[in-house]
């Protein structure tokens, strides 16, 4: 292991012996003369190597039962591999030995002292790191009360934030933190970004957003084996494309089956990237509705993220049922409180009307992705009728038929979007 090194892991594999009746385990053991094995193997971890270096920020993503938590509690040291070593260079901390560590029956601030010496740290040290850990954790006054009575958001801050202050020198985020509220996630995202640049972290989520703004490396694992190491955005493309062909390719075979009758539909039927919209889900007049939706970004299929610049194609399938001779079509981009962030509709944007005849229709628009916060929107597609924009009819609307998750790697957005400072001037006074 070179002095930059932190942790490495050479050919981890995890084999579990699965009974199907727990008699069978002694079964097996005591037949000495039989070959005959009465369980099944799995391998959570197969063969799994990884080396990260000081400072280095890893985001491990996977589907569910791929691996992540075999790997990641093999790292932490709660768990024995069946073969492979793991090297560790400084001090490591995880929530999944924190949580293991709690003792339900003692208060929290009991169970500070009591974590904190585990690790080595005196009572005097834990005294002065208090203020700060009860600070991050903001619980109130339930840290005078048994573990046992909090909720499981309540036990991730506090563990979080006594985690934080044990300072690590190898920091392993699982996704227990997933458990506490958007503001906390949002607040240990922060911290570990700006205030604990120097310690290597490892994190395992679902949450892409979170991949993409704090990871500099990302690795995929699938089945319990190493399937892509590299660069942060080309691994959740990696991931997402994965994910989407193993996912989408029955789906698709189904759709086409569910079609056929549908003239319109079947002219499009041979493209999967279309999605059915769900017609009990649209509002408005429906004299004409959306049926089907295409989202295209820089004219690819979605690769699973977004970001400022990006050029999205949306085509939709239309279905009238008469001649609209001023047809409109706009959508809307909405947080994941249901804010409005931004949108647009063909009447205001490019002073026109469009004739929707009777029958199927193929429509597309574009627009650029706005410098908006990193997070998760949604897009609502509508079709209206009239030119005058208050006074038109609403056709269709399509309610957050799509979600976009928006990075904004290496570009800080302070607030919902940056605005820029167009000018500055500086006096220095002198005293
Ligand atoms: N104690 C165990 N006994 C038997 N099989 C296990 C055990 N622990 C994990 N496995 C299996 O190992 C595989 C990997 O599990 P693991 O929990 O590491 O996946 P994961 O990627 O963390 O999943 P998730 O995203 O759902 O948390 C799964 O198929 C799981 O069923």
């Amino acid at each position: 292991m070179n002095t930059e090194t932190a942790i490495r892991a050479e050919g981890l594999t995890k084999l579990y012996k699965l009974y199907k009746k727990p008699s069978d385990r002694l079964k097996e053991t005591l037949n000495f003369f039989s070959s005959k094995a009465l369980h099944e193997e799995k391998y959570a971890l197969k063969n799994f190597s990884m080396e990260l270096n000081r400072g280095e920020t890893v985001a491990v993503i996977g589907k569910n039962g791929s691996g992540k938590s075999t790997l990641l509690k093999i790292l932490a040291g709660v768990l024995t591999p069946t073969l492979g070593d793991v090297e560790v260079r400084g001090r490591i901390t995880s929530l999944l030995e924190l949580g293991a560590g709690f003792n339900p029956e003692l208060t929290g601030i009991e169970n500070i002292y009591f974590n904190g010496s585990l690790f080595g740290f005196e009572d005097e040290a834990i005294r002065n790191k208090l203020e700060n850990i009860l600070d991050f954790a903001d619980i109130g006054e339930y840290v005078y009360l048994p573990v046992k009575t909090y909720s499981s958001g309540m036990f991730a801050r506090l563990a979080f934030a006594l985690m934080i202050n044990l300072e690590p020198d190898i920091l392993i985020v699982d996704e227990a933190l997933s458990v506490g509220d958007i503001f906390f996630q949002q607040k240990c995202n922060t911290y570990m970004k700006n205030e604990m640049k120097d310690v290597t972290k490892i994190i395992v989520t679902h949450d892409m957003t979170s991949v993409a703004n704090l990871a500099d490396r990302c690795i995929v694992i699938s089945e319990g084996k190493k399937v892509f190491d590299g660069g942060t955005l080309d691994g959740i493309e990696y991931f997402v494309k994965k994910m989407h062909s193993e996912n989408f390719f029955v789906k698709s075979q189904e759709s086409a089956y569910a079609l056929k009758a549908n003239e319109l539909e079947t002219s499009i039927k041979e493209s999967a990237s279309f999605t059915t919209i769900d017609q009990a889900a649209l509002g408005g007049a429906l004299e004409a509705s959306i049926k089907s939706f295409k989202v295209e970004v820089n004219g690819s299929a979605y690769q699973g993220y977004i970001m400022a610049g990006d050029k999205v194609r949306i085509t939709c399938t239309i279905q009238s049922l008469k001649n609209i001779r001023e047809g409109v079509i706009g959508y809307i981009v909405s947080d994941k409180f249901g804010n409005q962030i931004f949108g647009e509709n063909t009447i205001t944007s490019l002073e026109k009307v469009f004739s929707l005849d009777e029958g199927g229709i193929l429509a597309s628009f574009v627009f650029q992705w706005p410098e908006i916060k990193e997070g998760y929107y949604y897009i609502t597609l509508g079709i209206g009728e009239g030119s005058h924009e208050l006074q038109h009819v609403i056709q269709c609307w399509a309610h957050n038929v799509f979600e976009f998750s928006c990075v904004s790697p290496h570009k800080t957005i302070h607030c919902l979007f940056n605005n820029k400072i167009e000018k500055v001037e500086i006096t220095n006074l002198r005293r």
